[in-house]
């Protein structure tokens, strides 16, 4: 038997993307994603996708209406289909037992429950999200209580897709995992992949090592940049230049040259959470040096932030206090619109509390979008937000729609996303529209080949 029938629950960034992708390369499968959130359903069946990701337009709007649909009626697309991939959010526990450091499972194990109750037949059930190790045997237990004696197969296929890269690392992957138990199961699901990823990459395991590489994956990746980051302070200290240290520690072909760009610090929905995650198993199973070990690699991060505004506050005479700070870029990576975990949410933030007003630009990222991460990064837990910050919120930020008009007037800016626009503005212009000295800080060393000293500026990036 081959799959003609897909529903995948959850229209995220995983779920979106990777479905049109299924159904852009395979015609003769219909595919179902499903979600309880009217409003982002309603988005993929309009104009705007509610995901900004380069090539993603095209392909949905090329499968949209004939084999790829958008829906809200997940009842009956569990019903119809074969293979069913879940694809919600699992963000980490911010109450109870592991707050702040587990995944809160609530959301896929209401899909199991979902599954169980009205599926019929057999079906082969998909854990696309990133799950911790063994989370396969609870939605076994679940489904194995259906209602009307359905059977089904868990598969683990975790997705490795980046943002701002999606489709061309949806195209071409490095590896698609597979991990189930019944070979046909598994084999269901390499044919599916197999109408354009070659087979040799394509990776079959146990369930439980695919759901351990996933976490594995994105702890060693988030490590590369927490050690690249720690030696950017070093090399502030004493002149040497972390993206020559980057080169040349990267042309070793047991190190590789990728993931060593120092910044100022790593965003995102994945890899904070990841970590914790995996953090949090390895303290579950008794291995607290295990843990200690890969938590350093969050904490690591968090210095790379805070120590990024101290420098700001440092170098502009140890106050920033009223003054205007342009920020280029608020979304964690550039080309998307996601702002997840973005350090530019820490920086406005340490920034606020100093008392800068600050102008933020970003190409992609709505007004409303930065309010409500300020607001929660402002608010102090079940109490909310207080009148002081809500003030900062208020009268100490404000939006722009170009770098030009954010940096107007301003005694800084601070680049915290890599946008290639913002390499192509006119340096002579923005100096002297701001005040003396005009400051640069860039956490992502983008302006760095930009000689901005000539034109004026007093330039600092990360880690030279
Ligand atoms: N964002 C990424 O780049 C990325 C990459 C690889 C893996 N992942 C993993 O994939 C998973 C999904 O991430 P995402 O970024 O797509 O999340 P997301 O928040 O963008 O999307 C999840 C969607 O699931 C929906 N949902 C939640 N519960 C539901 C339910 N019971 N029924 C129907 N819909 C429901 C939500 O409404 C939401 O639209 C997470 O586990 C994440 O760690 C994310
Ligand atoms: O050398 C580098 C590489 C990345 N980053 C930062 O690290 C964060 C994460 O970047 P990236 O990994 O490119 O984006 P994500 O979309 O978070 O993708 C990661 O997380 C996903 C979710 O699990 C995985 O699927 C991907 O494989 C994994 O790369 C971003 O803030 C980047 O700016 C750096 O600072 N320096």
């Amino acid at each position: 038997m081959s799959v003609s029938k897909i529903c995948c629950i959850g229209a995220g960034y995983v779920g979106g993307p990777t479905m049109a992708m299924i159904a852009h390369k395979c015609p003769n499968i219909d595919v179902k994603v499903v979600d309880i959130n009217e409003t982002r359903i309603a988005q993929w069946n309009s104009d705007t996708l509610p995901i900004y990701e380069p090539g993603l337009d095209e392909i949905v709007k090329g499968c949209r209406g004939k084999n790829l649909t958008f829906t809200t009626e997940i009842d009956a697309a569990i019903k119809e289909a074969d293979m069913i991939f879940i694809s919600v959010n699992t963000p980490t526990k911010t109450f109870g037992v592991g707050a702040g450091r587990a995944a809160n499972l609530e959301y896929v194990e209401k899909c199991a429950r979902r599954i169980a109750e009205v599926a019929e037949g057999h079906k082969i059930v998909v854990e696309k999200s990133t799950l911790p190790v063994r989370t396969a045997e609870a939605v076994k237990r679940i489904l194995s209580n259906a209602s009307n004696g359905s059977t089904f197969d868990v598969l683990s296929n975790p997705e490795f897709l980046a943002e701002g890269t999606a489709i061309e690392d949806l195209l071409d992957p490095d590896r698609v995992l597979i991990g189930g138990e019944r070979k046909e199961a598994i084999q269901e699901l390499v044919d599916v992949y197999a109408h354009w990823v070659p087979t040799d990459r394509i990776l079959t395991t146990n369930l439980w090592s695919s759901e351990l590489s996933k976490l594995t994956a994105n702890a060693f990746l988030a490590q590369r940049v927490s050690s690249i980051n720690a030696i950017s302070a070093l090399c502030e200290a004493t002149e040497a230049d972390v993206d020559e240290v980057a080169a040349a520690i990267g042309t070793d072909s047991r190190i590789g040259p990728k993931f060593l760009k120092a910044s100022v610090g790593f965003g995102g929905s994945c890899f904070q959470k990841d970590i914790l995650n995996l953090v949090y198993l390895c303290e579950y199973f008794g291995l607290p040096e295990v843990a200690q070990y890969w938590e350093q690699v969050v904490r690591m991060n968090d210095y790379q932030k805070e120590r990024f505004v101290s420098r700001m506050v440092r170098t502009m005479f140890n106050t920033v206090s009223d003054k205007k700070i342009a920020i280029w870029g608020f979304a964690f990576k550039k080309d998307t619109n996601d702002t997840r975990e973005s350090a530019a949410i820490y920086v406005v933030r340490d920034l606020l509390l100093e008392k800068a007003r600050v102008c933020i630009y970003d190409p992609q990222v709505t007004k409303q979008q930065v309010i409500q991460e300020l607001e929660y990064v402002l608010s102090e837990g079940d109490n909310g937000i207080s009148p002081a910050k809500r003030e900062l919120i208020d009268n100490h930020v404000t939006f722009a729609s170009s770098c030009e008009e954010a940096s107007s007037d301003a005694h800084a800016i601070a680049v915290l996303t890599e946008w290639d626009e913002f390499a192509e503005v006119d340096f002579g212009k923005i100096h002297d529209s701001m005040k003396k000295p005009a400051f640069v800080f860039d956490g992502r060393n983008r302006l760095k080949q930009k000689n901005l000293v000539d034109s004026g500026f007093e330039y600092h990036g990360i880690g030279f």
